[in-house]
C-alpha cells in the first residue's frame, strides 16, 4: 500500500498532512528534529507550530527521510524555499519511479532566480510533468482548524493535477486544477513580498486605503512579471493571485505581514528576525524577484522598495515617499 509523505514538519507541512489524512490518505511526515517526530507520534500534536491541532491516527512521523520516502506515491515538499535544493539533493535517491512531487513552497531561489518547480526538476532529475504546485489563500492555522478555503493544484499534466486534487479534497478545502504552473508559482512567491509591504505600511500606522493600494498595485507588478515569463495574466485574478494576496496582506496570521509590521515600526532586519520565528519567505525572495524583474526589464517598484528596506537599511518612510514620487502614468 502506498502512502503520501510530507517532507517538512513546520506549519504548512503539518496542516497539509492533516488535509491529506482527512481526504483518506495514509501520511508519513518527515521532521528534521527527531524530538518533533516523537512528539507527533506520541501526542498527535506539533505544539511549536500548531498548538491547537490534533492529527488523525493515519498520520505518523519519522526523522528518517529514506524510511519516509520509500514506497510513497505522493511526495510533498514543505521546507523553506532556500533550503529546498540542498534537502532534495539528499532525498532524490529515495524517490519511487513515477511518484508525484508536490511543491508547497512560495519562494524564488536566491542566486539562480528559479521557481521551486524548476529547482525540483533540476535537483531530483524528474520530468516537469511530475511536479505539481499547490498554492492559494491557505493560512496554515485556519486550514488546520478546518475553516473553509480553496486552493489551486497546478501541473502541466492535467491527469496528475486531478490525482492530487482528489488526494486533498475535503469538506473544508476545495482544490481547483490549473495548467499555468508559472503564474501560480509567481503569484505565491510575489504575494509574500507585497505582504511585507502591507505589514510595513500597517507598522507605520497607515490604514486601509494604503493596504488596498499596495494589494492592487502589487498585483499589477506581479502580473507584469508573470506575463514576461510566459504566465497567463488571468491566473493572477484567481486564487493563486488575488486570493492569496488578499489573505496574506490582511491577516495577522501571515508571517510575512507580521515581519513587515516589525520593520514598519522601525525595527532592523535582525530585530524583526529575533521577534518572529517561522519562515517569512518574502524577506529572501524579494532579492531574487527584484533580480528576476531586472533581468526581464519589468518594473516592480513595490518589490524594489521592500528589498531596499529589508537589505539596504532604507527607512520605510523614505521608501514610501519614493513610491509616491514616481513619474505619473496611466493605470
Ligand atoms: N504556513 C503557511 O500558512 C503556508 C506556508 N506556505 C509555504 O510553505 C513553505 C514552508 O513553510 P512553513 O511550513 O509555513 O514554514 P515553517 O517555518 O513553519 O516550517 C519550516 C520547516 O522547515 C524546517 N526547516 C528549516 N530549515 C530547514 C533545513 N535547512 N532543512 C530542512 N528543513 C528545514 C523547519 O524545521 C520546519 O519544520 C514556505 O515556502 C511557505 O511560504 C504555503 C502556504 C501556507
Ligand atoms: O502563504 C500563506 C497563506 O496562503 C502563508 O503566508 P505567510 O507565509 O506570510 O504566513
Amino acid at each position: 500500500m502506498t502512502h503520501a509523505v510530507v517532507l517538512g514538519a513546520g506549519s504548512w507541512g503539518t496542516a497539509f498532512a492533516k488535509v491529506l489524512a482527512d481526504a483518506g490518505r495514509e501520511v508519513v511526515i518527515w521532521a528534521r528534529r527527531p524530538d518533533v517526530a516523537e512528539l507527533i507520534n506520541k501526542t498527535r500534536t506539533n505544539s511549536d507550530y500548531l498548538p491547537d491541532l490534533r492529527l488523525p491516527p493515519t498520520v505518523r512521523a519519522t526523522a528518517d527521510p529514506a524510511e519516509a520516502i520509500s514506497g510513497a506515491d505522493l511526495v510533498v515538499l514543505a521546507v523553506p524555499s532556500q533550503t529546498l535544493r540542498g534537502n532534495l539533493a539528499d532525498w532524490a535517491g529515495h524517490l519511487e519511479p513515477d511518484s508525484t512531487l508536490v511543491s508547497l513552497m512560495k519562494g524564488i531561489e536566491l542566486g539562480t532566480t528559479k521557481r521551486m518547480s524548476e529547482v525540483i526538476v533540476e535537483t531530483a532529475g524528474v520530468a516537469a510533468d511530475r511536479v505539481v504546485v499547490v498554492t492559494g489563500p491557505n493560512l496554515a492555522p485556519e486550514i488546520a482548524d478546518g475553516q473553509i478555503a480553496a486552493t489551486v493544484v497546478a501541473c502541466t499534466d492535467m491527469d496528475r493535477a486531478t490525482l492530487v486534487q482528489s488526494s486533498i479534497s475535503t469538506s473544508y478545502l476545495r482544490p481547483y486544477t490549473n495548467d499555468d504552473v508559472i503564474g501560480c508559482e509567481l503569484g505565491g512567491a510575489v504575494k509574500n513580498v507585497i505582504a511585507l509591504a502591507a505589514g510595513i505600511a500597517a507598522g507605520m500606522g497607515l490604514g486601509d486605503n494604503t493596504r488596498a493600494t499596495l494589494i492592487t498595485r502589487g498585483l499589477a507588478e506581479t502580473a507584469r512579471l508573470g506575463v514576461a515569463l510566459g504566465a497567463d495574466p488571468l491566473t493572477f485574478a484567481g486564487l493563486a493571485g488575488m486570493g492569496d494576496l488578499v489573505a496574506t496582506c490582511t491577516s495577522p496570521l501571515s508571517r510575512n505581514r507580521t515581519f513587515g509590521a516589525h520593520l514598519g515600526r522601525g525595527e532592523t532586519l535582525e530585530q524583526a528576525q529575533r521577534a518572529t520565528r517561522q519562515t517569512a519567505e518574502g524577506v529572501k525572495s524579494c532579492l531574487a524577484i527584484r533580480d528576476l524583474s531586472r533581468a526581464h526589464g519589468v518594473e516592480m517598484p513595490i518589490t524594489e522598495q521592500v528589498e531596499r528596506i529589508c537589505h539596504e537599511g532604507a527607512d520605510p518612510r523614505a521608501a514610501m515617499a519614493a513610491l509616491m514620487s514616481r513619474k505619473p502614468r496611466p493605470e
